[in-house]
């Protein structure tokens, strides 16, 4: 039975999300994202589950970063869970008197129609989590009114709904990835995701292309693009990429060498099953055969038959 770290404590979205990608495993609760990498880092921990991107919010910034430097992890499997927010808090409480409000950042986001609607007056206050939120919430003496958390971590804490489903949208999706230390990536599915960290060499015109042509000519079709501060001074980043494919397929393993040729580092973060089942179309070309066909007659060129 493997253990896996998680953003806790009881309650969050990030449990949800590890229960539903592996219902057997032993639950190790973490007091934030970096906390969770690091137990899968160290070995305390199997591996971890974590935030990646929201579909409001986008990127989950600490994960992107964390994945990019200190231990290397793979990502091993994801998962979309759809996130609804309730406004939670001590029996007897009217949302009148509802002044002070503790929640993660991402709902403060997710639910700001709500709060500038419902609670134009309430002081608002980032927590380490949703349920460490209702925790707080719950004890007597809190300093806090109410929380902004799932239901269940409501029910958890012997809390009451005041409104339910209070996030701006009713359809928001988080992108939660299982990640352990690196060991044999999960077997190409025809429906599969890749995700890279890539460091410039250097800065030059056109270095931002020269990584996009790599996908291009290839027909690899990307997913998901974000630049991030290397931390040594303003105008100096890495990207982070997701693409359709799996490494094993020629035109993906062709594209990271590429990119490993022009650019500076190139940090391998995983191939594995996408949530959605979406099959990866292959545009003429760039299927496994037509590169292995190529490959041959490339050879047959250089040996002088032509
Ligand atoms: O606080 C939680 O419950 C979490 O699991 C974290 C988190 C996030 O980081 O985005 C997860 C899903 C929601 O988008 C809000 C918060």
């Amino acid at each position: 039975m493997p253990r896996l770290a998680y953003l806790g404590p009881e309650g969050t979205f990030t449990e949800e999300a590890l229960r539903l990608l592996d219902p057997a495993a032993e639950r190790l609760p973490c007091a934030n994202v970096s906390a969770a990498l690091n137990a899968a880092r160290t070995g305390d921990a199997d591996g971890a589950v974590v935030p990646l991107e929201n579909s409001i919010e986008g990127a989950i910034t600490t994960t992107l970063d964390e994945f990019a430097w200190g231990e290397p992890l793979l990502i091993t499997a994801e998962l979309l869970l759809p996130v609804q927010f309730s406004l939670l808090a001590r029996p007897d409480t009217e949302i009148a008197h509802v002044k002070r409000v503790y929640t993660h950042p991402a709902a403060i986001t997710q639910c700001r129609a709500f709060i500038s609607r419902e609670l134009p007056d309430a002081v608002v206050v980032a927590a380490p989590s949703t349920a460490a939120a209702a925790q707080e919430v719950s004890l007597p003496g809190s300093p806090y009114d109410a929380a902004i958390a799932a239901r269940i971590a409501g029910e958890h804490y012997g809390l009451v709904e005041l409104a339910s489903d209070i996030g701006d949208r009713s359809d928001t999706v988080t992108r939660f990835v299982r990640v352990g230390r690196p060991q044999p990536l999960p077997a190409p599915t025809g429906s599969d995701r890749t995700t890279l960290v890539v460091f410039l060499a250097d800065d030059h015109p056109g270095a931002l292309l020269e990584m996009l042509t790599e996908f291009s000519v290839r027909g690899v079709n990307l997913t998901r693009i974000e630049s991030r501060p290397t931390g040594d001074g303003i105008g100096r980043y890495f990207f982070h990429f997701d693409f359709e494919g799996h490494i094993a397929d020629a035109r993906v393993g062709e594209a990271i060498a590429g990119l490993h040729r022009v650019c500076g580092e190139v940090r391998f973060l995983g191939s594995y099953p996408r949530a959605d089942g979406v099959t990866t179309q292959i545009r003429r070309g760039t299927s496994d055969d037509a590169f292995g066909e190529a490959a041959e007659w490339l050879a047959r060129v250089r040996a002088g038959q032509v």
